[in-house]
């Protein structure tokens, strides 16, 4: 379990987090989404022991990074798969890892194995492509077999391919009874990989939500033109729909584009348009985050 409490990180003058507090719990994929700068990666070094909070606290089951006999049996984490020093094998680098926790060698085959990585086990780490990379930052992290695993922008700049195969990972990671915190700035993204979802903005929480309440919050409604606005608002509303007017037009929810058509015709009243709005997620998102994005692109473009 990840348990963040009135977190607060300042560099200098940047409050890059801001008060934030959520928790994640084993069994479900958790998606931490922001803009840029939002303060993702900076909390979740936080989580990890590598920045100092200015106030509050992150936990892990409970205890602070610093306060974890074995950390590497509790929690892994991918931040920046491009940080792992290049000279050195992919078997090598896992091997010093792995002894330098007490970990078993055994144990290195089996993570090379798990992230597909076993042909090439003996190629130098400067020699592999991203995708690889990031999939030997997954072996490592999986080294010693950890309950609560964190993973920075995992899909940036990887194929097709490794994206399908690292949501696959955390999905069965979740399936498994372990807690999963994943960051990115893509709403499309998360809406494939998460359950639930932490949206923050300037260091701040903006949303906390079942991937399903946020799809049922932001549902789709239908917008019906009519000659008799007053008449169709009235049967629409019989039949249990909630009804708005918008510029003439009638704004219907929880009725169907179908069912709207099939009771006009019912009453004997004319539709001239019937449209079916939705939504997407990543509409959503960018409606929940929109004060907080450091740099719009009409500014970048001036
Ligand atoms: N070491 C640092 N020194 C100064 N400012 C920092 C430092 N690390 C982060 N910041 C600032 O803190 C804010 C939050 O940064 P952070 O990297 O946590 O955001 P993020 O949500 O992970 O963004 P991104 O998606 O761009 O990685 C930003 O304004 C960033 O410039």
């Amino acid at each position: 379990m990840i348990e963040v409490r009135e977190l607060t990180k300042r560099y200098g003058a940047v409050r890059a987090v801001d008060g934030l507090s959520f928790e994640v719990k084993p069994g479900y994929v958790a998606g931490f989404l922001g803009p840029n700068g939002a303060g993702k990666s900076t909390t979740m070094r936080a989580v990890l022991g590598l920045d100092a909070p200015t106030s509050g606290e992150a936990l892990v089951n409970g205890r602070r990074y610093a306060g974890i006999k074995r950390p590497m049996f509790e929690v892994g984490a991918l931040l920046d798969a491009n940080a792992v020093h290049g000279g050195r094998s992919a078997v090598n680098h896992l091997r010093c890892l792995a002894r330098s926790n007490g970990i078993g060698l055994k144990r290195v085959v089996e993570v090379l194995e798990q992230v597909g990585l076993a042909g090439a086990a003996k190629r130098r780490v400067s020699a592999l492509s991203l995708g690889m990379k990031q999939r030997l930052g997954v072996a490592a992290a999986l080294l010693g077999d950890p309950g609560v695993l964190l993973f920075d922008e995992p899909v940036n700049g990887l194929d097709p391919e490794g994206i399908r195969w690292i949501r696959g990972l955390m999905r069965g990671l979740a399936a498994e009874g372990r807690t999963v915190l994943v960051s990115s700035h893509l709403m499309s993204e998360m809406a494939l990989t998460a359950d639930r979802i932490i949206v923050v903005g300037r260091g701040r929480l903006i949303l906390e939500s079942s991937m399903r309440d946020l799809a049922d919050r932001f549902k789709r409604d239908v917008l019906v033109r009519t000659p008799d606005v007053a008449g169709l608002r009235s049967v629409l509303e019989n039949a249990g729909a909630s009804v708005s007017v918008d510029d003439g037009a009638l704004v219907v929810r929880s009725l169907e584009a179908a069912d709207i058509a099939d009771l006009a015709a019912r009453h004997g009243i004319a539709v001239h348009e019937l449209t079916p709005r939705s939504a997407t997620l990543e509409d959503a998102y960018l409606e929940l985050t929109e004060d907080s994005v450091e740099f719009r692109t009409a500014e970048v473009a001036r």
